[in-house]
C-alpha cells in the first residue's frame, strides 16, 4: 500500500493478503510472546527476523518486534515503501531500534530481482528466519488491476516478472546457496498451483524440511510455505525441570489503558519495594531480579516461618545466599500477558521460595491492572 498514514502500530495489510481485514491500533508495545524462547537461536540471542518486501506498513516487523521482542531487517525496493516504512517505525519509538529498514537497489528497473538478488541474499544470510509476502501476479491484466477490477494494491505491490513462482523461485535459489545461514526460510503463496511448483522445486534441490499452512479468511485462501537445512534439535524438558524451575501465570482482563511495559515496569517495582536488585530490559521484556533471604523475607511478608523451614534442611548460610530469577513478560492476546518466572541458578537454597514470590507477584499485578481482581 503506498503512502498510508499511519501513528503507533497501524496496519494496512496488502490487498492481496489474506491478513487484509486484520486491523490493529495497539499501542502495547514491546512485549514478546510465548514462541520466541521457541525460535530463539542457538545462542540465545534475540531472533531476527529479515522481511523481503516489507512494503510500506512494514506490518510483519512492526508486530513482530512489539508482540515478540524480535530484531529484524525490512527491505523493499519501492522508494514511497521504503519512506512509509521509516516513518511507520519511526512512530513505534519503543521498538524503532529493533528495526532496520534495507532499500534493495534496482539498476535497471523495478522489480528487476537479478539487480536486487544479492543484497536480499546478503539480508538472508544474517538472520534466524527469512519471510515474504510475494507481489504474487505476472501482469497487470493478471492483477486485475483496471480501474474498474482494481482491489486496491500498486503495481509494485502487486506485480512482478514472472509472479509469484519466480519471486520465490529466486528466494529458494538463494536458499540453496545459504543453506543453514538462516534456520527457516519462508514465504507467502497465493496460489495452490504456485505451492506445487514451488514444492517439486524444493525436492528438486534435496530440501527435506519442508512445511506448509493454509490461511483461511472468509473467501480468501492463502498458503504458507517454510523449509530449512538445520535438522531439529532434540531439547528433552523434563517434567521435573519445568514444575521446579519455571512459574507462570496468565494475566487476563487487563484493563485498556495498562501497557505491557507498564506492568514490566510494575514488576521490577514489586521486587525493588522488598529491596532486591533488579535488571529491566525493555527490548527483551525481561526483568531479572537478585533477592537475598532478607528481601524474599520483606516480599513474602515476613513468612519467616517458611524461610526457616528452607534453611533447617540446607546446611548453607542463610545470610550468604540469594535467589537470582527472571521475569518475562509476553503478549498472548489484546488484554492478557503471560507471566514467567525462571530460576536462574538452580542450587540456591531459597529456590523453593520462587513458587510464593511469583503467587505474591500474581496478586499484585491483578489488584493494580486487571478488571477481575480475584486470582
Ligand atoms: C505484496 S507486497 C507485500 C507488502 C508487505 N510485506 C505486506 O505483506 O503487507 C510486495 C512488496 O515487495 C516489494 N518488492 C518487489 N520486488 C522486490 C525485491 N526484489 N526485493 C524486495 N522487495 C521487493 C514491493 O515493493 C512490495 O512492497
Amino acid at each position: 500500500m503506498a503512502g498510508p498514514e499511519s501513528t503507533e502500530l497501524t496496519s494496512m495489510p496488502p490487498a492481496n493478503s489474506p491478513a487484509s481485514s486484520f486491523t490493529t491500533t495497539t499501542s502495547i508495545g514491546g512485549s514478546p510472546m510465548g514462541s520466541s524462547a521457541l525460535l530463539a537461536n542457538s545462542k540465545g540471542d534475540i531472533v531476527r527476523g529479515f522481511d523481503i518486501g516489507t512494503g510500506a506498513n512494514c506490518i510483519y516487523p512492526l508486530l513482530g518486534a512489539s508482540l515478540l521482542g524480535w530484531n529484524f531487517v525490512a527491505s523493499d525496493v519501492t522508494d514511497v515503501a521504503l519512506e512509509w516504512a521509516e516513518r511507520n517505525v519511526k512512530n513505534n519509538p519503543n521498538i524503532s531500534e529493533l528495526i532496520e529498514i534495507r532499500k534493495v537497489n534496482t539498476t535497471d528497473g523495478l522489480n528487476n530481482w537479478e539487480s536486487s538478488y544479492s543484497e536480499d541474499r546478503e539480508g538472508m544470510a544474517r538472520s534466524d528466519f527469512c519471510m515474504c509476502n510475494p507481489p504474487f501476479f505476472e501482469s497487470i491484466e493478471e492483477a486485475g488491476l483496471n480501474p474498474k477490477t482494481s482491489c486496491g494494491g500498486t503495481y509494485e505491490e502487486m506485480v512482478c516478472p514472472g509472479g509469484e513462482k519466480a519471486f520465490i523461485t529466486h528466494i529458494i535459489e538463494d536458499s540453496a546457496v545459504l543453506k543453514q545461514s538462516s534456520r527457516w526460510y519462508t514465504s507467502m503463496v497465493g496460489r495452490k498451483v504456485s505451492l506445487k511448483f514451488l514444492m517439486s522445486k524444493l525436492r528438486e534441490l534435496g530440501v527435506t524440511i519442508v512445511k506448509t499452512t493454509e490461511f483461511v479468511q472468509g473467501k480468501t485462501c492463502r498458503w504458507g510455505l517454510a523449509w530449512s537445512f538445520v535438522p531439529p534439535s532434540k531439547k528433552i524438558i523434563t517434567p521435573h525441570v519445568t514444575e521446579k524451575n519455571i512459574l507462570s501465570f496468565m494475566l487476563g482482563g487487563i484493563q485498556r489503558q495498562f501497557s505491557a511495559i507498564q506492568i514490566l515496569q510494575s514488576v521490577e517495582d514489586f521486587f525493588q519495594a522488598g529491596g532486591a536488585s533488579c535488571k529491566l530490559n525493555a527490548s527483551s521484556f525481561t526483568v531479572d531480579i537478585t533477592a537475598s533471604t532478607e528481601h524474599c523475607n520483606a516480599l513474602l511478608n515476613n513468612e519467616v516461618k517458611h524461610l526457616d523451614e528452607v534453611f533447617s534442611s540446607s546446611n548453607i548460610e542463610k545470610a550468604s545466599s540469594n535467589l537470582s530469577f527472571r521475569v518475562s513478560v509476553f503478549q498472548q492476546m489484546p488484554g492478557t500477558l503471560l507471566v514467567k518466572g525462571s530460576l536462574q541458578h538452580r542450587d540456591s537454597p531459597l529456590s523453593g521460595l520462587l513458587s510464593s514470590l511469583v503467587q505474591q507477584l500474581e496478586a499484585s499485578l491483578r489488584h493494580k491492572f486487571c478488571r477481575e481482581k480475584a486470582v
